[in-house]
């Protein structure tokens, strides 16, 4: 097991950043921070870029300029990557044992999925898919960031309050937690970027 002394000054820093897809400029100039705790919630129209800055900050996308510095961070897409014949226990023990954190139990309980660990994840609803692809991002102890795409899309009243709770105890430990997101997130002190309006940060 790996052991690893929280890094409560990591912090996210993106400075003059343009971002643009298939020709068209998404993000210009955009300079902003985040600290320790302090979450950033991404909202605007379909199509206005808050993926691909998700993306972006994740490494995935390359920017045209500017520049990104990243605590370890966590990516969790539209997708919940999960592989269908695979039961939710053997989902949860191998990144478990991939980040020295148990058995996977613990946080599977928290999501309320103790009851499925037998079910395949090809067998799960939507909303129970999303909660496991949570559980399973919350195991890597070396994540400072979280970038959340879409994260309660399919998640009913319990999910959400689940998840808010999540990302209430992440961030009093100093988490750092950007989500992407057209519903009411329903989570307290979180800073807005409106994308495609204005794309000034502070
Ligand atoms: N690989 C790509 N090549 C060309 N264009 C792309 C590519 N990926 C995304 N785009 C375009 O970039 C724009 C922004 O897409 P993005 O997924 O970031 O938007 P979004 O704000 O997350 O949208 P939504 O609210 O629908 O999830 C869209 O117009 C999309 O078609």
């Amino acid at each position: 097991m790996s052991v690893t002394a929280l890094d409560t000054t990591a912090s996210l820093g993106v400075q003059s950043l343009i971002l643009s897809r298939g020709g068209r400029v998404l993000v210009r100039d955009l300079t902003f921070s985040l600290k320790p705790g302090e979450a950033l919630v991404l909202t605007g129209p379909n199509g206005t870029g808050k993926t691909t800055l998700l993306r972006a900050i994740a490494g995935l996308v390359r920017p045209d300029a500017g520049s990104i510095t990243a605590a370890p961070l966590a990516y969790l897409g539209h997708g919940d990557a999960l592989k269908s014949a695979e039961t939710v226990m053997q989902a949860m023990s191998f990144a478990a044992r991939l980040h020295g954190a148990g058995d996977g139990r613990a946080a599977l309980e928290v999501m309320g999925l103790s009851a499925l660990v037998f079910r395949t994840c090809g067998q799960l609803s939507a909303g129970q898919k999303r909660r496991l692809a949570l559980a399973r991002m919350t195991l890597d102890p070396h994540a400072r960031l979280w970038l959340l795409d879409e994260p309660a899309a399919p998640l009913d009243a319990e999910g959400k309050a689940l998840l808010a709770a999540l990302v209430a105890d992440f961030r009093a430990s100093g988490g750092m937690v950007i989500a992407a997101t057209h519903a009411d997130l329903g989570w307290s002190d979180v800073r807005t970027l409106e994308m495609g309006v204005s794309e000034a940060g502070t």
